[in-house]
């Protein structure tokens, strides 16, 4: 058991390492939200599974705070409505669930948050494609080798892992990294 333990451990350390690669990646990311935000835009985000969760809790770090005490930033994650959730899923496929709300939500100049491990989860890649015909930027969170994610967005951050459990534990750090530099960019200007 303590193998497996140190085995995580030592895993998780090496890829928190390698990520300073993605200096670059990151920064244009904060850019790209800050700009919106700061023209009156708006931020929504969508994932499954444990990037649900990221979506959610990045969100919340926005439309709340992260560190300082400063105006709320219009932040919505896509995977809380169930009753919109179940409908679109049972109405139009699972593939649609992201994508429906984002034609009906996103208005242009918004920016959508696309979150895989993989970069190949279909409702995923269905929202980043609305997202760009309804004149939105994409900013995505990926693993792996980027997947179709990586092709199809301008900035995608990869996150260079091919375990799903460390590519999330680096989303929600790159997440916080984000926030941060959002909210020292504009969240403190009343
Ligand atoms: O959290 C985990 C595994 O760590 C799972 O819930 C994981 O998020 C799900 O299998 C997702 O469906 C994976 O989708 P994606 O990251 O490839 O888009
Ligand atoms: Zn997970």
């Amino acid at each position: 058991m303590n193998a497996f333990i140190e085995q995580e451990l030592s895993e998780h350390c090496d890829v928190i390492k390698a990520l300073g690669s993605l200096t670059r990646d990151i920064a244009d990311a904060a850019r790209l939200c800050s700009a919106a935000l700061d023209r009156g835009g708006r931020i929504y985000l969508c994932g499954n599974g444990g990037s649900a969760g990221d979506a959610q809790h990045i969100a919340a770090e926005l439309i709340g705070r992260l560190i300082h005490d400063r105006k709320s930033l219009p932040a919505v994650a896509l995977t809380t409505d169930t009753s919109a959730l179940t409908a679109i899923a049972n109405d139009y496929g699972y593939d649609h669930v992201f994508a429906r709300q984002v034609e009906g939500l996103l208005s242009p100049g918004d920016v959508l948050i696309a979150i895989s491990t993989s970069g190949n989860s279909a409702n995923v890649l269905n929202a980043v494609d609305t997202a760009f015909e309804k004149g939105g930027t994409v900013v995505a969170l990926s693993g792996k080798d980027g997947g179709e994610l990586a092709r199809r967005v301008d900035g995608c951050i990869t996150v260079p892992s091919q375990t799903t459990a460390r590519i999330q534990e680096c989303h929600i750090l790159i997440g916080h990294i984000l926030c941060g530099l959002i909210e020292s960019e504009l969240g403190l200007r009343q």
